[in-house]
């Protein structure tokens, strides 16, 4: 029986895809994590633990050198919620357009009776413009950025697209209309709108900053839908005073941005739909089962992809740094064992490498002999022996 532990609202739709092999929130030794937005980085990792699914996208609340250093797995469900993100990112564009907040804050306060002639003779304060050939910068290409900037197309808009790391596969999915800005200060340059579709990490702190605020065109109106420090507040606040920015819109509250007439804020809801939740919970539910039956890899954040058929009667998995000779160090214990190697796979990504070896004959003393053996060699994080049931 595998033991799961759930942070956060996770669907029910995708806890049920567990099978009966799994107990939900049973134990405190659990084998996997299956979260959300929990911040994990001033969290104790049980020594049981040995993977974490993100039902999302951002894993920025994850520490993944604490991860490498335990050889726990970590995960995240791409594409689960960019759609959702990306119908929100449209609603907004038509929001900021029409000055529809304004618009609506405006009637909602007055109630006399002579309303409707009131109404009539003030609507010109919230005149607004079209999207139709105006010009949306999108930063960042990958699952939600795609989407937006294809979507953006089919309102007729002129869109812009930067991402200097773009995937091949990523960039298949975007309209050839979609024009590619080789520097984030010309993708902004000409812009209407600007939206930011890029993870948290060192390097994207601040990647909206004064600089490139500077180099956007007057009323511009900005969105950070991504995570909060990738936009910096502080320079956003002051270009809207100086009458650069005329509305910044952002999932991420901070209390510098509360009470400003030119900033809307919303509670982090981008991917808060029922179906993004079903998506996430069911992709996130899929990957532990496969990993902790199989070990097998696929989209890992900290691991590569490793898939090899599961046919031998005994799997041992390991998550090794990727150092020289740790293949010489693993096959080495093997043959002190005396076993047969059936089918042996490695592969390396960023810190780490890991390794799949499967054998047919393995008694109880050589299991419990290896599985020391291989623990012992320096560079390992964790091993496992999973069994073909
Ligand atoms: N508000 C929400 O609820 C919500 C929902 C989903 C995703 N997000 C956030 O949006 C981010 C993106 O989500 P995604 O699913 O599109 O992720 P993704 O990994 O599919 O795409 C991210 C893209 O950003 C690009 N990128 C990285 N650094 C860049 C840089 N410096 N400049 C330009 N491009 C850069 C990458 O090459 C990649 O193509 C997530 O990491 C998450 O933080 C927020
Ligand atoms: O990174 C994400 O997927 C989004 O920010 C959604 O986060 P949530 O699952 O906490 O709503």
């Amino acid at each position: 029986m595998y033991q799961i532990k759930t942070f956060n609202a996770i669907a029910p739709a995708g806890l049920n895809t567990f099978t009966n092999n799994y107990q939900l929130n049973q134990s405190d030794q659990p084998d996997a994590y299956l979260i959300r937005s929990v911040d994990l980085h001033d969290h104790q990792f049980p020594t049981s633990l040995k993977v974490i699914a993100r039902a999302g996208a951002g894993v920025n609340n994850i520490p993944l050198d604490t991860a490498n250093a335990n050889g726990t797995a970590v995960f995240n469900t791409p594409g689960s919620n960019a759609n959702a993100v990306k119908e929100l990112v449209l609603a907004l564009l038509v929001i900021a357009s029409r000055n529809l907040m304004a618009a609506a804050d405006y009637s909602a306060t007055h109630t006399e009776a002579d309303v409707s002639q009131r109404t009539e003779h003030d609507k010109t304060k919230f005149n607004g413009t079209e999207l139709l050939g105006k010009t949306l910068a999108v930063v960042g290409l990958g699952h939600v950025g795609s989407l937006v900037a294809n979507a953006a197309l089919s309102l007729g808009m002129n869109v812009i697209g930067y991402d200097p790391y773009l995937s091949a596969d990523a960039a298949w999915n975007i309209a050839k209309q979609v024009q590619r800005a080789t520097t984030l200060k010309m993708a902004v340059k000409n812009a209407d709108y600007v939206t930011v579709h890029v993870p948290k990490s060192e390097d994207t702190l601040n990647l909206i900053g004064a600089p490139e605020i500077t180099a956007m065109p007057k009323d511009v109106q900005l969105f950070n839908y991504s995570r909060g420090g990738i936009v910096d507040n502080a320079a956003v606040l002051a270009a809207i005073d100086d009458g650069r920015i005329a509305h910044y819109y952002t999932d991420f509250g901070e209390p510098q941005l509360a009470d400003q007439a030119a900033v809307t804020v919303t509670p982090h809801i981008g991917g808060s739909t029922i179906e993004a939740e079903v998506n996430g919970a069911t992709q996130a539910a899929q990957t532990i089962m496969t990993y902790l039956e199989t070990g097998n890899v696929t989209a890992a954040i900290n691991l590569p992809n490793l898939t090899v058929p599961f046919n031998a009667a005994y799997r041992f998995t390991i998550i090794h740094e990727n150092v020289p000779n740790m293949v010489g160090q693993i096959t080495t214990k093997l043959a002190d064992a005396g076993l047969n190697i059936a089918t042996m796979a490695n592969a390396a990504k960023g810190h780490l490498a890991y390794t799949i070896i499967d054998v047919d004959d393995l008694d109880h003393d050589s299991s419990q002999y290896l599985t020391d053996a291989l623990n012992k060699i320096p560079a390992v994080a964790r091993v496992r022996l999973l069994i073909h049931h």
